[in-house]
């Protein structure tokens, strides 16, 4: 049942049976791409844990990750043990396999939107879907996961962006994403907007966007790369401390500075090609734009992650950023 929710819903029908029961609790559809599962005798220290996938239609991995999590319930190799809401994203955008239709969802995530369409719309049905949820845990430490998986090829092809927001990121955290195998952590310098920090921002809960490989179709991924993020993933929803490891394996950086795109003659100055925490040196010219002119890279290096020149108006082109202190050295 759990696993044709997904075939369904990306098939845009209704499925069937809308409540039922799975090892270890209950499930409720309570809507499209969205299923919430409570158990019936959860861990006194669950987290209320949103795991959301498909923000970006074509971002397939992390919903086979979350479909393999959710057969593996059903089959009785795994037990409910946390309350959880499955999120798939931008559902019209999946089925088309495009990042989005009209308007990038990942940008949307604000009480105050008041933009109109499709994918404002389906970000207010997420905002709703998360607040609901989180209400009725008020108890429970909070989660949430947004699971990506990027557009280039990366120096750590798996790494989580932790938005920025006034509270602080639990210490366990880093260990738990160590284990999962998580390669490098950049630290968000100001607020965003994306459906991560949504969750931070608004709900206090431990956050993150999930880079988890490149963006490929659905059956070119390799799942055996994101095993371990699957047991972070498996333990988290049977309501069990994730195994940890020591936050050093994991390079940390922090955002320095965002280029913006604000004309239509907008260029970046380096091969479309390029890797996710390349480096470049003082004195590169990165891009030239209409309006704001030149951006050339000042005194110290500039690392550049998520290259788009290809994004609208007023939107990020690309996140320079500098290696950072791990947050447990942080004075
Ligand atoms: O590879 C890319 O250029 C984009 C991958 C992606 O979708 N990244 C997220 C990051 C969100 C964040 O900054 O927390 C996005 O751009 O929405
Ligand atoms: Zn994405």
């Amino acid at each position: 049942m759990l696993a044709e929710w997904l075939d369904a819903s990306l098939d845009g029908k209704t499925p069937a049976t809308r409540r039922g029961s799975v090892n270890g609790g209950r499930f409720t559809l309570t809507g499209p791409g969205l299923l919430e599962l409570v158990p019936d005798d959860p861990d006194p220290d669950a987290r209320a844990c949103v795991l959301s996938a498909g923000i970006h239609g074509n971002e397939t991995a992390p919903i086979e990750l979350l479909g393999d999590c959710l057969a593996r319930l059903e089959a009785g190799q795994l037990r409910l043990g946390a309350p959880l809401l499955v999120i798939l994203g931008n559902l019209p955008a999946i089925r088309a396999g495009v990042r989005f239709v009209d308007t990038n969802l990942n940008r949307l995530f604000r009480r105050d939107l008041d933009e109109r369409g499709d994918e404002p719309d389906r970000a207010r049905e997420l905002m709703a879907a998360v607040d609901a949820f989180f209400t009725r845990h008020p108890e429970r430490a909070r989660l949430h996961y947004d699971l990506h998986t990027a557009i280039r090829d990366s120096r750590y092809p798996r790494f989580v962006v932790e938005p920025w927001a006034e509270s602080r990121t639990p210490a366990e955290q880093w260990r738990w994403l160590a284990a999962a195998d998580i390669q490098a952590v950049l630290h968000q310098h100001q607020h965003s907007w994306t459906f991560s920090h949504y969750s931070k921002h608004y709900h206090g809960a431990a956050a993150f966007t999930l880079e988890l490989g490149r963006v490929r179709p659905f059956g070119a991924n390799d799942l055996d790369a994101l095993a371990p993020m699957g047991r972070l993933l498996a333990a988290l929803l049977g309501g069990q401390t994730p195994p940890g490891a020591d936050p050093a394996r994991m390079v940390f950086f922090r955002v320095a500075h965002e280029l913006v795109r604000h004309s239509n003659d907008f260029r970046l100055c380096f091969a479309d090609d390029t890797p996710n925490f390349t480096e470049f040196a003082p004195g590169t010219r990165l891009a030239e734009d209409a309006a704001a002119g030149a951006f050339t890279v000042g005194e110290t290096p500039l690392h550049v992650v998520f290259p788009n020149a290809d994004v609208e108006l007023g939107a990020r082109a690309a996140l320079l950023v500098r290696p950072a202190p791990r947050p447990d050295e942080r004075s």
